[in-house]
């Protein structure tokens, strides 16, 4: 797909013009070299372990970041070592939504080709995320207004439905993907659920609820 203008966009449907940002978001994604990666990764982690909230999280839900993702490895490990129990997610049968709690970079391996790295523990039910303090979430963008667009399976959508409605959800993008939503607002649909925080390798942006 080629990109497309502003004004193309606002005239599709929401899905199909989430499709058109998606596929043009991953293809700038790939751009990105593994210096600047692991550079990006390092700046988030220290972000997000600079957020009130976490200095007092005992359980703290984050994704397993595949190649082209704002990587979550260094987060992940810094939030383990201080004894933070980290929940990471687990796709069961038909991408099910789960859980599984973070042991050492050893145990977490990707299951297939594409899919994102998980732990070899237990199969934890969804509603495990309602332990979390802190949700940090994967974005290919988010807007000014809080809205996000994920890869496109509502796993997320579904998935945050569970958590304690306290419990901020940081999204992790790359600074390109954020969005002013008075010029560039993102498709949004009725199940989309908004976010608290935006968080790239330049900085840590609240948002309103
Ligand atoms: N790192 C990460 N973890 C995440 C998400 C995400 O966006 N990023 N999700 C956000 O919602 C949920 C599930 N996301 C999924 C991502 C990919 C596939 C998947 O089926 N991948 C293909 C390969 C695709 C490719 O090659 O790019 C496959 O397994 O065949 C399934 C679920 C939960 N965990
Ligand atoms: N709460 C929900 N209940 C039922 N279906 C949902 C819900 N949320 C999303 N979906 C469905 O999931 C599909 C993808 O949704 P959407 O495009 O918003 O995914 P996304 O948020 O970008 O993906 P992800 O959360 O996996 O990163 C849509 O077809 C939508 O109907």
């Amino acid at each position: 797909m080629t990109p497309m203008s502003d004004s193309s966009l606002r005239a599709l449907e929401p899905d199909e013009a989430k499709a058109h940002l998606r596929a043009s978001i991953r293809r700038d994604r790939l751009q990105r070299s593994e210096r600047r990666r692991h550079e990006a990764a390092a700046a988030l982690r220290d972000l997000v372990l600079g957020l009130p909230s976490i200095q007092e999280a005992r359980c703290v839900s984050v994704y397993a970041s595949r190649a082209h993702e704002p990587g979550t490895d260094l987060l992940i490990e810094a939030l383990h070592r201080r004894g933070v129990k980290v929940l990471i997610p687990l796709l069961g049968d038909g991408l099910q939504r789960g859980w599984g709690v973070y042991h050492g970079v050893e145990d977490l391996v990707e299951r297939a080709p594409g899919r994102p790295p998980e732990p070899s523990g237990d199969f934890l039910p969804s509603a495990t995320l309602a332990e979390a303090d802190v949700i940090v979430v994967p974005a290919l963008a988010v807007d000014t207004s809080g809205t996000r667009l994920g890869q496109g399976g509502g796993w997320y959508d579904r998935a945050l439905m569970e958590a304690r409605p306290a419990a901020p959800v940081v999204a992790l993008t790359f600074a390109n993907e954020v969005h002013d939503a008075r010029e560039h607002p993102l498709p949004r649909e009725r199940h989309d659920l908004g976010v608290d925080m935006v968080i790239t390798p330049e900085g840590a942006f609240p948002l309103p609820a």
